[in-house]
């Protein structure tokens, strides 16, 4: 074999364009500037827009890369030889060799021709660096490699789940499925069922938990679609239909969504409330509230105030002080249910930002319980799979709310239709578990506030 490529490459040895772009991707995406969709978006334009089966083939690299980082980086170190040093990101991301290296090892083989079609250097160095890396045993890896988790996680996980973390760590190292929302003011769950699979003529099956959900095989395009398209579904993953269905919003109730974002949760809600009553949507960033209006209207909701939000403590709140029947906080956090979507996020946090997330989880929580009613309810929920951004910020709040009293998640599980609800909580929260449950991690408090 010759070792031409498969040495820490140089800049007088530099790789050819699509392992080079490969290695671009991955320091881009390592500066968590911005989401991965968005550094492929941006790296693939102009001068390097590329076809669209080695655009696939790349984007394909670049998640495999991300899902199996510390594997990649381990690998890679014993190919250079000595003794692999843990993975420090911030290092990773300023070196490009190394960077072109692991996206050369997380190619994805179905995707070979492509990249020999595109370039037959890039190839060869590929077809190098994984038939060497083969060689390489993780046996002799640190436990936090062999997982694929930064090593501040792992103590973290392994005090909640125990002997299943390799399960919990396979699974958040999984592809996530496509769920839906049946929009019951469009259609009946079995009526979009069925238009979904004559439109896109696989198998669509209904989700375990979320009454109105479905699940789709596989990556699916589902602009075109006219159950889609008529906004008969919304796409939505089974545990934030789960954190809405625990809300248990009504015809002519008010509610608030008050970390609304994009309103994935607010158009569930407004379907539950048969779009009657009223419906706040707020958030602090403005951008992430542009995307409502047009999917509103979509969903055929007309019920939402929407409003940009100052901060927590915006005084425009003081007019819904005690009057509202349901508060949704959908808190902002570090999002490590999430990761089967989003893999770049064990690598963007770190035990600083858990810390400011929690914080600012108080805070938030906080300030929305003030808008209850008496007598109405609070649901706190993330999608971290963290007992400091979970269970902790629940029990802080608790202890300084003597007012509100923590309700059983079951019992509102089991009311709003929910199937074997006992299943999805660990005590008196919502606890959703990608291994356990197929969905992303989730978890949720509710509270009523006495009357
Ligand atoms: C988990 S996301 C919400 C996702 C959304 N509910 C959905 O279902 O698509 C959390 C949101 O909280 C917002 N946020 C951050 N700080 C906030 C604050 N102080 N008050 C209200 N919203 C805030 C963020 O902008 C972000 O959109």
């Amino acid at each position: 074999m010759a070792h031409r490529h498969a040495s820490r490459p140089t800049r007088s040895s530099a790789p050819t364009p699509p392992l080079a772009l490969a290695g671009t991707l991955l320091q881009r995406t390592l500066r968590f500037a911005e989401p991965p969709e968005a550094v492929l978006a941006r790296t693939l334009s102009g001068a390097n827009r590329v076809g669209q089966r080695l655009r696939h083939a790349l984007a394909d690299a670049l998640y495999g890369a991300l899902r199996a980082l510390p594997q990649l980086h381990w690998r890679w170190q014993r190919l250079q030889g000595g003794t692999p040093a843990p993975l420090d990101v911030a290092a990773l991301r300023d070196d490009a060799p190394a960077c072109q290296a692991l996206m050369a090892l997380a190619w994805p083989i179905d995707a070979a021709p492509w990249l020999a079609q595109a370039d037959a250097t890039s190839a060869e160095v590929v077809a190098e660096w994984q038939a060497r890396a083969q060689a390489v045993s993780l046996d002799d890896a640190p436990e936090a490699v062999r997982l694929g988790l930064p090593e501040w996680l792992v103590p973290r996980l392994q005090a909640q789940v125990g002997g299943e973390l390799p399960l919990l760590a396979a699974a958040l190292r999984a592809p996530a499925p496509v769920d839906l929302r049946v929009n019951l003011l469009k259609a009946r769950p079995a009526q979009a069922r069925e238009a979904l699979q004559q439109a896109l003529g696989g198998t669509v099956s209904t989700t375990p938990y979320a009454p109105h959900g479905l699940r789709l095989p596989g990556r699916t395009r589902l602009s075109g679609v006219p159950a889609y398209e008529q906004g008969w579904v919304e796409v939505q993953d089974e545990g934030s239909q789960l954190i809405v269905a625990l809300v248990g919003a009504r015809r002519g109730e008010t509610v608030v969504d008050f970390c609304a974002g994009a309103g994935g949760k607010t158009l569930a809600l407004g379907a539950e409330m048969r779009d009657s009553g009223r419906l706040y949507a707020f958030d602090t960033v403005a951008r992430r509230l542009l995307a409502l209006p047009a999917r509103l209207a979509r969903a055929g909701l007309t019920n939402v105030v929407t409003m940009q939000l100052r901060d927590e403590q915006d005084e425009r709140l003081e007019r819904l002080a005690g009057k509202v029947d349901r508060v949704l906080v959908d808190a902002p956090c570090t999002g490590l249910g999430t990761v089967r979507r989003h893999p770049e996020l064990p690598w963007r946090h770190d035990p600083a930002s858990v810390a400011q997330h929690a914080a600012l989880q108080q805070r938030i929580v906080a300030a929305a319980a003030r808008l209850v009613r008496p007598g109405g309810s609070l649901v706190y929920a993330t999608c971290s799979l963290l007992r400091e951004e979970n269970e902790d910020v629940a029990a802080a709040f608790t202890a300084h709310h003597p007012d509100f009293v923590v309700q059983p998640a079951a019992e509102r599980l089991a009311a709003a239709r929910v199937p074997q609800a006992q299943a999805l909580v660990q005590g008196p929260y919502l606890r959703l578990w990608p291994h356990r449950h197929g969905c992303d991690g989730f978890f949720a408090a509710v509270w009523q506030r006495r009357g």
